[in-house]
């Protein structure tokens, strides 16, 4: 019989972020071998005992390359010891046959993508396990053969969505997570991918990571607000036998409380969901750790109370060999979520799973399926023949789904591995030619956001040929039936027109809003889709509509008919949506992003500026027309005009004078910041300044003193020659001079 095993756990604290630095954090982890404490504001420590205490928050050094290495004789983890011990863990027990499950836990920013992704260089377990997996493919002459699957999806308010589809062809209430005797626990209709090599799993990847940006721009979301999970079918073929096993990679969502974020209203709703999927898997792990605790007592797990948990049951209290990684904050300020997180895996290590390879389960499968389909028709005949009673009939409905599934998967199944990929090549090719397939080198836009966590996280691209730009507000949140008549009566109108190719909800928003060509001359031009649009869309601070009406010697960009070229690093606000143009082919768009080229607060002021001289032209135009057009100024009627029109521009100029003075400020602000920041990447300089400060402080000081000396003196001096006698007054040189 199979020995029950627990679930392996592992914790693994982060470097001081930047602010944490500027705030002066304290580190309130300490780790020695297997051990980690947490200590709080007193001093008071609590200690646990995990699989694993990886310490990642100094000791490192970059190798010359990015990549962060162990200084000699420190502690360090690096990502490759994280890999070795983890995620070749996860490839071992596949290769053995077994289901398995990795997944990363702790609160946003705490490092879970860096584990599992990785930045850079410093690639994580994800993209390190998939060149492991086709480097021991490669490497093996023992006449096996493998088949590897992937799919890629992602949580979102309880929602299930394939990121190996684009967004506009999802189901907007997302995937079905099904369960049946048979097949057990299964995302219904949700893309597999085979995959024969490295670059097509990384590839595969890629793609899912661009569609997870792209569809969280759609709901406001950020990638720390889903939970992702990467399905790696793995199947090994010998002589005799055929294993099956699962590998699920799962990035849950950052785990803070709603009420330490501040979210209100959609956030708020976001943050419920996912907590409600978090904190499921919380009630999940306490009661698979008290049923393996005691293992007579009858537990009841509440899996299917998220669709989260209903997906990682397997994982988590099957047949599944799991590991579990949390992160960890080093700071003292973190120390309540650092506390929960840490007592979180000390659950989870309690949990027992007994692991089963899976041999031979597709022959089995198929067995079963058939005798399903063989029952089904008995089933029918009886029912033909009349000895039916209601349940069966009740039954019969459920059935005929089970077995309609069961036949789409058997047919699957008879498909060779070399049908699949030629299939999928095909498909792949259909999408290429329909501009599906997102290419990351094609000229794209990149959102910015005041919230610089936020920046760069949606990125919409712009393959050749033309791309609409539009509010399609059947993806809005709200529901159909809270929409007006109105709002019916002119959806019902727009029905005939095309969907936008990019979505943005928000005020200003038209159903057709813009579009962007990219020519095949390699330009994009950028063209509003009707005058309303025009005026809500906005190029480097400046409404289309305006730059349309100017003279096209003094219009800022290259005209083309009624668009205008792009340019790499232009600023572009569409309704209320921020983005930055983006040339791959001359930087990439983290690059840009980083160099604090383009910023929210810059585009926003431009904004400002240009909505200012545009007010300005606007009165002048309406205070001086009129007397072009009326006879004369003794007219009374136009002279009261005109004072009503110098009491409105009276007005107008005091408001403009105070946004003046809020924008000055605010460029004082920003001009500030940059001085900070490149005395913060210019020690030398910083230093130099702090030099010269002191210095000046210390002239003044002795400055001051020496005006101080010298007053004593001459009061000294007068005293003097006050008290001395009139008559014999010698010539005394001055003390002073
Ligand atoms: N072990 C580490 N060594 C060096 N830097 C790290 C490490 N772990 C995390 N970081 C850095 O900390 C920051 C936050 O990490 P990361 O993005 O992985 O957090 P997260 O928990 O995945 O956040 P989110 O929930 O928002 O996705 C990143 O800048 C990352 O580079």
């Amino acid at each position: 019989m199979t020995e029950a095993e627990a679930v392996v756990v592992g914790v693994r604290v982060r470097p001081f972020q930047e602010r944490e630095i500027q705030n002066n954090s304290m580190l309130c982890i300490s780790m020695s071998q297997k051990s980690t404490s947490i200590f709080d504001s007193a001093g008071k420590d609590t200690m646990f005992t995990f699989d694993e205490s990886f310490w990642s928050h100094d000791g490192y050094e970059d190798d010359g390359t990015g990549y962060l290495r162990p200084k000699r004789g420190s502690n360090y983890v690096d990502q490759k010891y994280v890999f070795n011990t983890f995620g070749k863990r996860v490839l071992d027990n596949a290769w053995n046959g077994y289901h398995c499950c990795l997944f990363a836990y702790g609160q946003t920013g705490s490092g879970k993508s860096y584990s599992m992704v990785g930045y850079g260089n410093n690639k994580g377990i994800v993209p390190i396990s998939c060149e492991e997996i086709f480097r021991r493919i490669a490497n093996d002459d023992s006449g096996n053969s493998y088949e590897v699957l992937v799919s890629a999806i992602e949580i979102y308010n309880e929602a299930v969505q394939d990121l190996l589809i684009p967004v506009e062809q999802r189901p907007r209430k997302g995937f079905e997570i099904r369960e049946s005797k048979i097949l057990g626990v299964y995302i219904d209709g949700i893309t597999k991918r085979p995959v024969e090599s490295y670059k097509a799993i990384h590839d595969t990847i890629e793609e899912a990571t661009t569609h997870r940006t792209v569809g969280s721009t759609l709901m406001n979301a950020t990638s720390s607000r889903a939970h992702t999970v990467l399905i790696i079918e793995f199947k090994t073929v010998t002589s005799c036998s055929t294993r099956v096993s699962m590998i699920n990679l799962v990035d849950l969502a950052g785990s803070e409380k709603v009420k330490q974020t501040g979210a209100e209203g959609e956030r708020m709703k976001e943050g419920a969901m996912i907590n409600k999927s978090l904190s499921t898997l919380g009630n999940c792990i306490e009661k698979l750790a008290e049923k393996s605790t005691n293992p007579k007592k009858a537990v009841l797990v509440p899996y299917r109370e998220s669709k989260l948990t209903r997906l990682l049951q397997n994982a988590l209290g099957g047949s599944s060999k799991t590991i579990m990684i949390c992160a960890l904050s080093p700071a003292s300020s973190n120390y309540e979520e650092t506390l929960s997180t840490l007592r979180y895996a000390d659950r989870a290590k309690k949990i027992k799973n007994k692991a089963v390879v899976n041999e031979n389960p597709q022959e089995k499968l198929m067995r079963e399926l058939l005798d399903e389909n063989q029952k089904l028709k008995e089933m029918i005949q009886s029912l033909g023949a009349g000895r039916v009673d209601a349940r069966t009939f009740e039954d019969l409905g459920r059935k005929q789904r089970e077995i309609a599934e069961a036949e789409a998967a058997l047919k699957d199944m008879q498909k060779t591995f070399q049908e699949k990929l030629e299939e999928d090549r095909q498909r792949q090719g259909e999408l290429r030619r329909r501009g599906t397939v997102v290419n990351p080198m094609v000229p794209m836009i990149v959102n910015l956001n005041q919230d610089p966590q936020l920046q760069g996280r949606v990125k919409h691209y712009f393959p050749a040929g033309k791309t609409l730009i539009g509010c399609n507000k059947q993806d809005e949140s709200e529901s159909e039936s809270e929409a007006s008549d109105l709002d019916r009566d002119s959806d019902e109108e727009s029905d005939d027109l095309p969907v936008p190719d990019i979505n943005m909800l928000g005020r200003g928003m038209q159903r057709l809003h813009a579009s962007v060509e990219n020519a095949s001359d390699g330009r994009c031009i950028l063209r509003a889709l009707n005058g309303e649009a025009a005026q809500a869309t906005c190029l480097n601070g400046m409404t289309l509509d305006r730059m349309l009406e100017m003279d096209a010697k003094k219009c800022p960009r290259t005209r083309v008919d009624d668009g205008f070229v792009l340019v790499h690093a232009d600023r572009l606000i569409f309704g209320p949506c921020y983005f930055v143009f983006v040339q791959p082919n001359i930087c990439s768009a983290e690059v840009l992003i980083a160099s604090g080229e383009a910023d929210f607060t810059t585009a926003q002021m431009e904004e400002m500026r240009e909505k200012r001289s545009a007010t300005e032209k606007r009165i002048r135009q309406s205070l001086y027309s009129p007397c072009m057009v009326l006879p004369g100024l003794e007219d009374a009627q136009h002279f009261e005009q005109m004072q009503e029109m110098q009491k409105e521009l009276e007005q107008v100029k005091r408001t403009l004078q105070l946004k003046e003075q809020v924008l000055r400020a605010k460029e004082d602000e920003v001009e500030e910041l940059r001085r900070e920041l490149a005395l913060l990447r210019n020690p030398g300089e910083r230093l130099d300044e702090m030099l010269y400060a002191g210095h000046s402080k210390v002239s003044l000081a002795i400055d001051n003193t020496f005006e101080e000396a010298l007053a004593q003196l001459s009061a000294v001096e007068a005293m003097l020659t006050s008290c001395a006698p009139r008559g014999d007054s010698p010539k005394k040189k001055s003390l002073t001079s």
